[in-house]
């Protein structure tokens, strides 16, 4: 079984994170979301609440699954047999941090990065981007999938 893991904080998933792993999907028999715990910034959304909005997204993927990890992530992919890590790459802006990711965790563990050219409809965009706009009211209901929409506007709302 061909196996890649998609990391992120996916704080929430937006259509440009949806589209880089269904990209993935068509490519790797079996696909790991790996939601990523970190302690130190409290997100938007619980990561469990994550979680769950990118198994809904993501629902039509079968080859898709979806858990957090927390520490190295060349440790998860070990752990799971998972030779390759799919990155989106939104810009050359981007390029400078994923390499020297890359050359680490190749490093480290022998584990390979494979690089995936956004789609350029959503180069610009990012989870606090998204986050930004919504919460000053702006509509990015072309930038997020539904459920993600409608989870936004209840959490912002609470606030
Ligand atoms: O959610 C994130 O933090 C994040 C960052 C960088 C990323 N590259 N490709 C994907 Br999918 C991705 C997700
Ligand atoms: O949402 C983000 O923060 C983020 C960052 C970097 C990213 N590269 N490719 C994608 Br899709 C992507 C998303």
């Amino acid at each position: 079984m061909r196996r890649a893991v998609c990391p992120g904080s996916f704080d929430p998933v937006t259509n440009g994170h949806l589209d880089i792993i269904a990209r993935a999907s068509r490519l790797y028999d079996v696909v790991h979301v790996a939601v990523m715990i970190n302690k130190s910034k409290q997100g938007l959304f619980a990561v469990e609440e994550r979680i769950a909005l990118i198994e809904q997204v993501t629902a039509d993927l079968d080859n898709v699954q979806v858990e957090a990890f927390h520490g190295l992530l060349v440790d998860f992919c070990k752990q799971r047999d998972i030779p390759a890590i799919v990155k989106g790459l939104r810009a050359v802006s981007d390029f400078d941090y994923e390499l020297q990711m890359a050359q680490m965790n190749i490093g480290l563990s022998g584990v390979e990065t494979l690089f995936v050219p956004t789609n350029p409809a959503y180069s610009f965009l990012s989870s606090s981007l998204v986050k930004e706009v919504a919460q000053w009211g702006g509509d990015i209901s072309h930038l997020v999938p539904v459920p993600v929409l409608e989870a936004l506007n209840s959490k912002l709302r609470q606030r």
